[in-house]
Protein backbone atom coordinates (compact mmCIF):
# COMPACT_ATOMS: atom_id res chain seq x y z
CA UNK A 1 0.00 0.00 0.00
CA UNK A 2 1.34 3.55 -0.94
CA UNK A 3 2.22 5.60 2.35
CA UNK A 4 0.51 9.15 2.47
CA UNK A 5 2.76 12.10 1.34
CA UNK A 6 3.61 14.58 3.92
CA UNK A 7 3.42 18.36 1.78
CA UNK A 8 6.76 18.55 1.72
CA UNK A 9 7.66 15.63 0.08
CA UNK A 10 5.36 16.14 -2.82
CA UNK A 11 7.58 18.79 -3.77
CA UNK A 12 9.32 17.53 -6.20
CA UNK A 13 7.62 17.21 -9.71
CA UNK A 14 8.60 15.43 -12.84
CA UNK A 15 10.12 17.70 -15.04
CA UNK A 16 8.39 19.27 -17.17
CA UNK A 17 7.97 19.15 -21.25
CA UNK A 18 6.04 22.26 -21.78
CA UNK A 19 7.45 25.45 -22.97
CA UNK A 20 7.23 27.88 -20.01
CA UNK A 21 7.12 30.83 -22.95
CA UNK A 22 3.61 29.49 -23.37
CA UNK A 23 2.38 29.79 -20.12
CA UNK A 24 -1.17 31.04 -19.96
CA UNK A 25 -1.96 27.74 -22.01
CA UNK A 26 -1.15 25.74 -18.93
CA UNK A 27 -4.04 26.60 -17.01
CA UNK A 28 -1.55 27.65 -14.14
CA UNK A 29 -2.08 29.98 -11.07
CA UNK A 30 -2.34 33.65 -11.71
CA UNK A 31 -1.29 35.66 -7.84
CA UNK A 32 -1.81 39.16 -8.05
CA UNK A 33 -0.56 41.92 -5.59
CA UNK A 34 -2.38 44.85 -4.51
CA UNK A 35 -1.34 48.32 -3.17
CA UNK A 36 2.13 47.53 -4.21
CA UNK A 37 2.73 51.46 -5.29
CA UNK A 38 2.15 53.97 -2.75
CA UNK A 39 0.37 56.70 -5.28
CA UNK A 40 -2.36 54.11 -6.24
CA UNK A 41 -2.81 52.80 -2.86
CA UNK A 42 -3.36 56.68 -2.49
CA UNK A 43 -5.84 57.32 -5.69
CA UNK A 44 -7.87 54.43 -4.37
CA UNK A 45 -7.84 56.27 -0.53
CA UNK A 46 -6.18 52.54 1.05
CA UNK A 47 -3.90 52.65 3.41
CA UNK A 48 0.07 50.97 2.18
CA UNK A 49 -0.17 47.44 3.14
CA UNK A 50 2.15 46.25 6.17
CA UNK A 51 2.72 42.83 4.16
CA UNK A 52 1.83 42.48 0.57
CA UNK A 53 -1.76 41.83 -0.04
CA UNK A 54 -2.47 39.75 -2.68
CA UNK A 55 -5.64 37.55 -3.88
CA UNK A 56 -5.89 34.82 -7.03
CA UNK A 57 -7.32 35.14 -10.88
CA UNK A 58 -8.53 31.95 -12.78
CA UNK A 59 -6.37 30.50 -15.06
CA UNK A 60 -9.42 31.05 -17.48
CA UNK A 61 -8.73 35.03 -16.95
CA UNK A 62 -6.18 34.83 -19.12
CA UNK A 63 -6.79 36.76 -22.73
CA UNK A 64 -4.48 37.25 -25.89
CA UNK A 65 -3.88 39.89 -28.39
CA UNK A 66 -6.67 39.37 -31.01
CA UNK A 67 -8.95 38.40 -28.79
CA UNK A 68 -11.64 41.21 -26.87
CA UNK A 69 -11.37 41.97 -23.00
CA UNK A 70 -15.15 41.82 -22.60
CA UNK A 71 -16.90 43.85 -20.01
CA UNK A 72 -18.51 41.60 -17.22
CA UNK A 73 -22.38 42.34 -17.51
CA UNK A 74 -22.74 43.52 -14.08
CA UNK A 75 -20.19 45.95 -14.07
CA UNK A 76 -20.50 49.70 -14.86
CA UNK A 77 -17.26 50.57 -14.41
CA UNK A 78 -14.45 48.74 -15.62
CA UNK A 79 -11.02 50.03 -14.97
CA UNK A 80 -7.22 49.25 -16.37
CA UNK A 81 -4.17 48.57 -14.39
CA UNK A 82 -0.96 47.76 -16.10
CA UNK A 83 1.10 45.77 -14.45
CA UNK A 84 4.64 43.84 -14.71
CA UNK A 85 4.17 40.30 -14.39
CA UNK A 86 6.78 37.54 -12.84
CA UNK A 87 6.54 34.25 -14.75
CA UNK A 88 7.51 31.29 -12.06
CA UNK A 89 10.62 28.56 -13.95
CA UNK A 90 10.54 26.59 -10.90
CA UNK A 91 8.76 25.36 -8.15
CA UNK A 92 8.93 28.16 -5.20
CA UNK A 93 7.99 26.78 -1.75
CA UNK A 94 8.98 28.89 1.22
CA UNK A 95 12.07 30.14 -0.51
CA UNK A 96 14.09 32.91 0.95
CA UNK A 97 14.33 36.34 -0.88
CA UNK A 98 18.15 35.64 -1.90
CA UNK A 99 17.22 32.38 -3.82
CA UNK A 100 13.70 33.78 -4.68
CA UNK A 101 15.06 35.49 -8.56
CA UNK A 102 16.46 31.59 -9.61
CA UNK A 103 13.04 30.39 -9.54
CA UNK A 104 11.97 33.01 -12.22
CA UNK A 105 11.80 32.02 -15.88
CA UNK A 106 11.17 35.72 -17.14
CA UNK A 107 8.50 38.37 -17.51
CA UNK A 108 5.11 39.45 -18.99
CA UNK A 109 2.94 42.62 -19.46
CA UNK A 110 0.10 41.96 -17.88
CA UNK A 111 -3.56 43.70 -17.41
CA UNK A 112 -5.30 43.41 -14.07
CA UNK A 113 -9.11 44.26 -15.24
CA UNK A 114 -11.41 45.57 -12.63
CA UNK A 115 -14.75 46.13 -12.11
CA UNK A 116 -14.66 48.68 -9.89
CA UNK A 117 -17.88 49.74 -9.03
CA UNK A 118 -18.26 45.64 -8.11
CA UNK A 119 -15.02 45.63 -6.03
CA UNK A 120 -16.36 48.93 -4.16
CA UNK A 121 -19.30 46.74 -3.66
CA UNK A 122 -17.48 44.18 -2.39
CA UNK A 123 -15.51 46.43 0.03
CA UNK A 124 -18.50 47.71 1.59
CA UNK A 125 -19.68 44.25 2.15
CA UNK A 126 -16.14 42.67 3.13
CA UNK A 127 -16.97 40.19 0.51
CA UNK A 128 -14.01 38.34 -1.61
CA UNK A 129 -12.92 40.34 -4.79
CA UNK A 130 -13.70 37.18 -7.45
CA UNK A 131 -16.46 38.71 -8.76
CA UNK A 132 -14.46 42.19 -9.29
CA UNK A 133 -11.07 40.84 -10.74
CA UNK A 134 -11.60 37.21 -11.55
CA UNK A 135 -14.29 37.26 -14.87
CA UNK A 136 -13.16 35.92 -17.78
CA UNK A 137 -10.53 37.90 -19.60
CA UNK A 138 -9.52 40.00 -16.54
CA UNK A 139 -5.80 39.29 -17.52
CA UNK A 140 -5.04 39.88 -20.81
CA UNK A 141 -1.19 38.75 -20.92
CA UNK A 142 1.44 40.15 -23.70
CA UNK A 143 3.83 37.77 -24.81
CA UNK A 144 6.72 35.79 -22.21
CA UNK A 145 9.98 38.17 -21.69
CA UNK A 146 12.85 35.20 -20.71
CA UNK A 147 14.73 36.61 -17.82
CA UNK A 148 17.99 36.86 -19.74
CA UNK A 149 16.46 39.98 -21.61
CA UNK A 150 15.47 42.08 -18.31
CA UNK A 151 18.76 41.90 -16.47
CA UNK A 152 16.93 44.25 -13.86
CA UNK A 153 12.88 43.97 -13.32
CA UNK A 154 13.18 47.15 -10.87
CA UNK A 155 14.93 49.28 -13.84
CA UNK A 156 11.30 48.98 -16.24
CA UNK A 157 8.89 51.93 -17.04
CA UNK A 158 5.63 50.27 -17.62
CA UNK A 159 2.86 52.70 -19.78
CA UNK A 160 -0.35 52.12 -21.03
CA UNK A 161 -2.45 54.50 -23.25
CA UNK A 162 -6.61 54.52 -23.82
CA UNK A 163 -7.37 55.22 -27.62
CA UNK A 164 -3.60 57.02 -28.49
CA UNK A 165 -3.92 58.91 -24.56
CA UNK A 166 -1.56 58.30 -21.74
CA UNK A 167 -3.35 57.16 -18.65
CA UNK A 168 -0.48 55.67 -16.61
CA UNK A 169 2.94 55.45 -16.27
CA UNK A 170 5.11 53.80 -13.48
CA UNK A 171 8.78 52.90 -12.83
CA UNK A 172 8.93 49.45 -11.00
CA UNK A 173 11.61 51.09 -9.17
CA UNK A 174 8.33 52.26 -7.06
CA UNK A 175 7.16 48.88 -6.16
CA UNK A 176 6.61 48.78 -2.20
CA UNK A 177 7.61 45.07 -1.84
CA UNK A 178 10.54 43.78 -4.49
CA UNK A 179 10.12 40.85 -6.64
CA UNK A 180 12.20 38.59 -4.21
CA UNK A 181 10.48 39.81 -1.09
CA UNK A 182 7.06 38.99 -3.05
CA UNK A 183 8.05 35.56 -4.25
CA UNK A 184 9.46 34.57 -0.68
CA UNK A 185 6.36 36.00 1.00
CA UNK A 186 3.68 34.29 -1.42
CA UNK A 187 5.25 31.20 -1.60
CA UNK A 188 5.36 30.54 2.44
CA UNK A 189 1.38 31.07 1.76
CA UNK A 190 0.90 29.75 -1.44
CA UNK A 191 3.35 27.35 -3.35
CA UNK A 192 4.44 28.44 -6.88
CA UNK A 193 4.29 26.19 -9.52
CA UNK A 194 6.30 26.08 -12.91
CA UNK A 195 4.29 28.69 -15.27
CA UNK A 196 2.42 30.46 -12.53
CA UNK A 197 2.28 34.15 -13.08
CA UNK A 198 2.55 37.19 -10.15
CA UNK A 199 1.17 40.50 -11.35
CA UNK A 200 3.47 42.74 -9.16
CA UNK A 201 0.64 45.54 -8.77
CA UNK A 202 -0.42 48.61 -10.44
CA UNK A 203 1.23 52.54 -10.88
CA UNK A 204 -1.31 55.50 -10.22
CA UNK A 205 -3.66 56.51 -13.13
CA UNK A 206 -5.84 53.38 -13.20
CA UNK A 207 -9.50 54.31 -15.13
CA UNK A 208 -12.87 54.00 -16.72
CA UNK A 209 -12.82 52.18 -20.19
CA UNK A 210 -15.95 51.93 -22.56
CA UNK A 211 -16.84 49.65 -25.02
CA UNK A 212 -14.70 50.19 -28.01
CA UNK A 213 -11.86 51.72 -26.28
CA UNK A 214 -8.44 50.70 -27.76
CA UNK A 215 -5.78 50.15 -25.05
CA UNK A 216 -1.87 49.74 -25.84
CA UNK A 217 0.01 49.23 -23.06
CA UNK A 218 3.80 48.29 -22.91
CA UNK A 219 7.25 47.88 -21.15
CA UNK A 220 9.47 50.67 -22.56
CA UNK A 221 12.42 49.44 -25.00
CA UNK A 222 10.85 45.51 -24.61
CA UNK A 223 7.36 45.04 -25.63
CA UNK A 224 3.70 46.44 -26.64
CA UNK A 225 0.69 44.97 -26.77
CA UNK A 226 -2.98 45.87 -27.96
CA UNK A 227 -6.15 44.85 -26.74
CA UNK A 228 -9.94 46.29 -27.61
CA UNK A 229 -13.12 46.55 -25.20
CA UNK A 230 -16.10 44.89 -26.21
CA UNK A 231 -19.26 44.24 -23.78
CA UNK A 232 -20.59 40.39 -22.35
CA UNK A 233 -23.40 39.64 -23.63
CA UNK A 234 -25.44 37.07 -20.99
CA UNK A 235 -26.70 33.98 -22.34
CA UNK A 236 -28.11 32.29 -18.89
O1 LIG B 1 -7.31 49.66 -2.69
C1 LIG B 1 -8.23 49.42 -3.45
O2 LIG B 1 -9.37 49.80 -3.27
C2 LIG B 1 -8.01 48.63 -4.66
C3 LIG B 1 -6.86 48.03 -4.86
C4 LIG B 1 -6.61 47.16 -5.99
O3 LIG B 1 -7.42 47.00 -6.91
C5 LIG B 1 -5.37 46.44 -5.86
C6 LIG B 1 -4.67 46.11 -7.12
O4 LIG B 1 -5.09 45.26 -7.88
C7 LIG B 1 -3.41 46.81 -7.42
O5 LIG B 1 -2.97 47.65 -6.64
O6 LIG B 1 -2.83 46.51 -8.47
MG1 LIG C 1 -3.91 45.17 -9.68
Amino acid sequence: MQRQLGIRERSAPMASSRPVARFWEWGRNIVCVGRNYAEHAKEMGSALPAQPLFFLKPSSAYVREGSPILRPYYCSNLHHEVELGVVMGKRAQAVSQEAAMEHVAGYALCLDMTARDTQEECKKKGLPWTLAKGFSTSCPVSDFVPKNRIPDPHKLKIWLKVNGKLRQEGETSSMIFSIPYLISYISEIVTLEEGDLILTGSPKGVGSLEVNDEIEAGISDVLSMRFKVAQQIRRA
